[in-house]
């Protein structure tokens, strides 16, 4: 008997292909109501509700796989899953729809006060003239983060007659130009929208993305909305133009605690608030279920899944050859997603000398994960990074060649993004470890680590000296640093380590340097 925990709620008629199966016992309870049958369990169920922590791994010793009915697991710890051994899956696109429904209901109800004049009309009284509200028709709409539901929002929008900013930086001009929108700058958008919605995942660079400073270069009368996560409009931001009169209302689904008790954006009047019922729907709540119910019985009748998270794909044998690779292609990916901060159609991949040998595709794949780990909300693996890919409209590819550069393996990425290509070398010496040896046209020797600064500059005498003042200035210690040009008094590049990360005013500082040609942070 395989036995299945639903800890969360969920839609029955979804469940109902696991509820049917002679040979599963599923029990529908809280994971604290069966805390002494924890280790009984093959497959764990779950909504955003329950934290499927380090802990639970640790007690649910039979565990194989976690199936999130959603996009966001962020309540699953993903590296304690894949330390376990458990496979996670989700349903990235169930709730797309309701979510942009709701995301519209918010907007139309904040600008034609629904949710205020519901409350007197039920308290007997009849004030017409303190409601009257804004159309949508010709308001310009700015959304952040054009994915999934950016996407779905912007159809609607539309049709509703109103004219659609884009901010994405990593929007293809491909799908930009397939669904009629057109990518403009953070700036452009702040300065023109009538209305700001924001669609990203919660992630380093989108934390705050609208905050005091942001939101001051908004229209006066500005809307804000944010059914997306807590945290990406900072709330002490929003309160702070909420008092001064700035914004003329904001509609919020999600907060950055949940639920958000003493909150004070909650005594605003002209703040409409829901409790995270983005995804709550019918359909989606039976299309998210119906699609984990799916992925769980294929996975125990030992099928291949198709949106998992983390499934180891190779022999323990294999995957120890290919390791020292892995790790290498991830941080190229990442390197090379940190530098490309544009759109991109194309990532190709070349493999050269030993590493040639092995299951190149794993390792392209792991190159990829890297690349977009840093783009997209899910949680991107081997398993996953070739279909997120696809549906961002990148394509990729591998080659094995037979030239012969002198290393004994070599990987090489090239990537092609909007006026802007880019081109990373690496190598992995055994008993050595991982390195990179070149950058575009340069050759250059660096340990892939903690935080890096990629600069390019014009070989010209005191332009190093500068670059260390500047960080001597912010008490910035270097750790390592090399340098790189291809003949004198022309194009050079540096690659300096430190301890710990930049801000980016220091970033910014260096990059206004006229010899200085641009300046890329890396954290890895
Ligand atoms: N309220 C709810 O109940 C609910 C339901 C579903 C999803 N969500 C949340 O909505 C968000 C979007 O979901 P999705 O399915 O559309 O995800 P998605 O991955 O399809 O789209 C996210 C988009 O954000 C873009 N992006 C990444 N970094 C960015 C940046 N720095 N600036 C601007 N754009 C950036 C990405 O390029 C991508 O196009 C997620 O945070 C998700 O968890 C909330
Ligand atoms: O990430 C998601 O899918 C949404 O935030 C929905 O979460 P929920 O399943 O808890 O409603």
């Amino acid at each position: 008997m395989i036995h299945v925990l639903v800890s969360d709620s969920m839609s029955s008629e979804g469940l109902q292909p696991l509820l049917d199966a002679a040979h599963i016992n599923v029990v529908q309870k809280k994971v604290e109501e069966v805390d002494h049958e924890l280790h009984l369990f093959d497959a764990l169920l779950v909504r955003s509700a329950t934290k499927v922590t380090e802990e639970l791994f640790e007690k649910m010793t039979n565990l194989k796989i976690v199936g999130r009915a959603g996009v966001g697991v962020d309540n699953i710890d993903i590296e304690a899953a894949t330390k376990h051994g458990v496979v996670v899956i989700n349903a990235p696109n169930g709730n797309t729809i309701s979510t942009a429904e709701h995301t519209f209901a918010m907007m139309a109800s904040l600008l034609r006060h629904i949710p205020q004049a519901n409350v007197t009309v039920k308290s007997n009284e009849w004030n017409r003239s303190a409601f009257v509200g804004t159309e949508l028709y010709g308001k310009s709409l700015g959304i952040i983060g054009f994915g999934r539901i950016g996407g779905e929002i912007a159809k609607r929008a539309r049709v509703f007659g109103m004219n659609i900013l884009v901010f994405d930086p990593f929007l293809t001009k491909d799908r930009a130009e397939k669904i009629g929108v057109s990518n403009c700058t953070l700036d452009e958008l702040l300065t023109n929208a009538d209305i700001i919605t924001v669609h990203t995942p919660l992630i380093k660079e989108t934390r705050g993305i609208l905050n005091k400073e942001t939101i001051a270069k908004t229209k006066k009368g500005v809307y804000l909305l944010n059914c997306a996560r807590g945290g990406i409009i900072d709330e002490a931001g929003l309160i702070h133009h909420l008092e001064n009169g700035h914004v003329a209302g904001a509609a919020l689904d999600v907060f950055e605690v949940e639920p958000p008790v003493n909150n004070k954006l909650l005594k605003f009047d002209n703040v409409i608030v829901t409790p995270h019922l983005g995804a709550s729907t019918k359909e989606a709540q039976l299309n998210v279920a119906a699609q984990v119910t799916q992925e769980v019985l294929n996975f125990l009748d030992g099928k291949p899944v198709t949106s998992s998270i983390n499934l180891p794909t190779l022999t323990k044998e294999l995957f120890d050859k290919i390791q020292p690779f892995y790790h290498l292609a991830k941080k190229m990916g990442n390197i090379v997603s940190q530098c490309m901060k544009v759109p991109v159609q194309e990532v190709a991949i070349q493999y050269e000398g030993s590493v040639a040998e092995l299951e190149t595709s794993f390792i392209t794949k792991a190159l990829l994960s890297g690349f977009l780990g840093a783009r997209v909300d899910i949680t991107v693996n081997e398993v996953n990074a070739g279909m997120i890919a696809k549906e961002r409209g990148i394509s990729f590819s591998e080659k094995i060649t037979s030239n012969n550069s002198g290393y004994e393996n070599l990987l090489e990425v090239k990537v092609f993004g909007d006026n802007q290509n880019f081109v990373l070398r690496g190598t992995h010496v055994p008993h050595y470890g991982e390195r990179i040896v070149g950058i575009n046209d340069f050759n250059i020797d660096f340990y892939p680590t903690g935080h890096l600064l990629y600069i390019q500059h014009q070989d010209k005498p005191g332009v190093i000296g500068r670059v260390g003042k500047v960080l001597g200035d912010h008490e910035v210690n270097i750790a390592t640093m090399q340098v790189g040009r291809k003949e004198k008094g022309g194009e050079a590049i540096m690659m300096l380590a430190f301890d710990r990360p930049l801000d980016d005013t220091l970033t910014s500082q260096l990059a206004a340097y006229d010899d200085i040609v641009s300046v890329k942070s890396i954290d890895l």
